[in-house]
């Protein structure tokens, strides 16, 4: 795989991924299906003519000259649409990379078929044929043609957005899947460990900060910084490979945007103020200078912030955590005696004496065999019916790896060191995806590269009392005790780290209920659920565009497991909760801001539907399959019960 990737600042992301666009399309020796003449042609070039060539039959066209009207899912055929770009541009130069990254590395039949696969799928993105059907032999495999057959619409543009993203991405690995030689081969690992190396300038800046945020404070300094380090992970949502189209992102500016580095400028003279009865201006806003500095760029970037709910999330996790910690005390129903007996006995372990119940009393005299028989119903409790957790839980449903995963594990540390949760579970891809999706290997490979990085170099320190500034060495040295701090972490199980097959399904969360309750069950015991990036806001949303000025609860159509934060940069023509006016002024400053990644937002759902005990029970205590998923680290084991539908 070649290892060379052009390297562009968050700030010139949006203007390289549309030159690379344009540039990967053209070498694109195929024909595209909705550049706007050729796509005419195409759909009036009829496919037969009836009794003679005298009489063309006209194919309808599906592509529509509009942008995504309210309320619809983003769709490709909406020209006016990024969908459209996106299908038309964007994601046939990602292909197209994997297809150059493995032909370069070469390989025996299995990796040409591999090639054949994904250059047959490229071609039929870019003609807007029906999605194939998966070849591979697995349940899920199954379940995605299940889906395929039942679509209205099975073409690439005419089907949404957001199912033929997903479809693309899964065909891709399932070319691996298929392939001896490609099995668990990650095409988009180089990029992102090449993401984090590029990052480390920020991330030794940042980390200098965060381990002073971590001793236990007082109430409103934890606020504060708990606040800080949401913002954080909000920004480092700008580096993302799918959205640049592969080319590194990195907050440390490209080498001539370094001199954001000296002192800061002296503020600029006030504005005029507006003439009496003038219109508010609907000029764009001046580019601002954006730091590369993470904490000074959450300064910088206030008035990119559209929504801000990170002072209420802030309060509310902490008492949600508090409630949940005290429920935990007060419950006499699950005590670690009675897991002890029940893991002991679903792993096959013996009971130690002691702590063993006692033998079932002989079968009454006169009792039938059959009787005798019957199934011992054990004295613990049915994990189905658990309501409670046993430690106090917060979840990130992660996007990016590199520096994205970099913050949210900083937030993450925060939240265990002051005691806010006892366990944080990430929940990671199972599969490349999106180009730089954190997948289990992106996660084990960033604590480890966290711990072991070298860096040094000197910045202007903070301003003196006469303004005079020194120079400040930045070493690894805080993220190096950072990574070590997160390997343990691990080991101990205050990590958890799931890769569960929802998140790489096309479905919207809304639907997660239908189609893994388990999952929607397990999301159920956490304090908080925290929704990385644009991806993830697209799920929420179920794929529409949305009324901007509607609120974030009524989108998410009853998906309420815990409370949830969504926090994003805005990549894509979706958004709600905006304050009144707000969507429409930014339209008119520049109709292209929601295809820039400039913008974000941290917004929060407080509702959450209560945990209920199933009214299945499951065959640890009677006949019906248990759903368990256990977690095993040196020194915990967490266990996560349901039960099987
Ligand atoms: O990494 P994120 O924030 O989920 O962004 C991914 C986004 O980028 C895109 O690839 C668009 O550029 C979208 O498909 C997607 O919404």
């Amino acid at each position: 795989m070649s290892t060379r990737t052009s390297k562009v600042s968050v700030s010139s992301a949006t203007r390289v991924a549309s030159k690379t666009a344009s540039k990967g399309a053209s070498s694109i020796n195929t024909k595209t299906v909705p550049d706007d003449e050729k796509d005419a042609a195409y759909y009036v070039t009829p496919e037969f003519i009836y009794g003679g060539p005298f009489i063309p039959v006209k194919k309808p066209s599906p592509f529509i000259d509009s942008i995504t009207p309210m309320n619809v899912p983003l769709q490709g055929t909406f020209t006016r649409s990024f969908a459209y770009i996106s299908l038309k541009d964007k994601l046939p130069i990602i292909i197209t990379q994997v297809i150059d990254d493995l032909s370069k590395k070469g390989g025996g039949p299995d990796v040409q078929q591999f090639l054949e696969k994904v250059t047959k799928m490229k071609n039929d993105l870019m003609t807007n044929k029906d999605y194939d059907l998966f070849t591979i032999d697995t349940p899920e495999g199954e379940k995605w043609n299940t889906w395929i057959e039942n679509l209205v619409n099975k073409k690439y543009y005419n089907n949404t957005w957001l199912f033929t993203e997903c479809y693309v991405y899964r065909r891709l690995y399932e070319g691996c899947e298929l392939a001896d030689s490609l099995k668990s081969y990650d095409y988009f690992a180089e990029k992102k460990k090449q993401s984090f190396h590029g990052n480390l300038k920020p991330m030794c800046r940042a980390a200098e900060k965060v381990v002073t945020m971590l001793s236990v404070s007082d109430k409103d300094k934890r606020k504060a910084d708990f606040m800080t380090l949401l913002k954080l992970a909000l920004w480092a949502n700008k580096c993302d490979l799918s959205f640049s189209v592969g080319a590194e992102v990195t907050l440390g500016g490209t080498e001539d945007e370094e001199d954001e580095d000296a002192p800061p400028p002296p503020p600029p003279p006030p504005p005029p103020p507006p003439a009496k009865g003038k219109r508010k201006s609907t000029e764009p806003p001046k580019p601002i200078k954006v730091s590369s500095e993470p904490f000074q760029m959450i300064l910088d970037l206030k008035d990119k912030l559209l929504v801000d709910d990170s002072g209420k999330i802030a309060d509310q996790i902490v008492t949600k955590a508090e409630n949940k910690q005290a429920a935990i005390d007060g419950n006499t129903v699950f005590k670690q005696k009675c897991s002890c007996h029940r893991l002991a006995k679903s792993f096959g372990v013996p009971i130690c004496e002691e702590e063993a119940p006692p033998p079932p009393p002989p079968p009454p005299e006169g009792a039938t065999e059959e009787a005798a028989a019957e199934p011992e119903i054990p004295k613990i409790p049915c994990p189905a019916k658990m309501t409670i957790p046993h430690h106090v839980m917060f979840d990130i449903v992660c996007d990016n790896a590199g520096y994205e995963l970099f913050a949210d594990l900083c937030f993450a540390t925060f939240l265990l060191e002051q005691k806010i949760v006892q366990m944080v579970r990430f929940h990671v891809k199972k599969m490349p995806w999106f180009v730089s999706d954190v997948t289990m290997a992106d996660f084990k490979y960033v604590i480890e590269a966290a711990g072991t990085a070298s860096f040094s170099c000197t910045v202007p320190g903070p301003p003196g009392p006469e303004g005079n500034v020194e120079m400040q060495t930045i070493t690894a040295d805080n993220l190096n005790s950072l990574g070590k701090q997160w390997s343990s972490y691990l080991d101990g199980g205050e990590f958890v780290v799931m890769d569960e097959d929802y998140w790489t399904y096309p479905h919207p969360y809304c639907e997660m209920k239908k189609y893994d309750y388990n999952m929607y069950r397990k999301l159920q015991y956490t304090v908080g659920i925290l929704f990385k990036g644009d991806l993830n806001y697209r799920k929420l949303l179920a794929g529409r565009n949305v009324n901007p000025y509607s609120g974030l609860e009524p989108n998410l159509q009853g998906f309420i497991p815990a409370p949830i934060i969504a926090v994003r940069t805005v990549k894509s023509e979706m958004i709600c909760g905006l304050s009144k006016g707000k969507f429409d002024v930014l339209n008119k400053q520049d109709p292209n801001w929601m295809r820039s990644g400039d913008y974000g937002v941290i917004q929060y759902c407080p509702k959450a539907e209560p945990l209920k005990s199933m009214t299945q029970t499951c065959s640890t205590c009677t006949y019906q399959k248990p759903f368990i998923a256990v977690t095993f680290t040196k020194r915990s084991l967490t266990i996560f019960f349901g039960a099987l539908n």
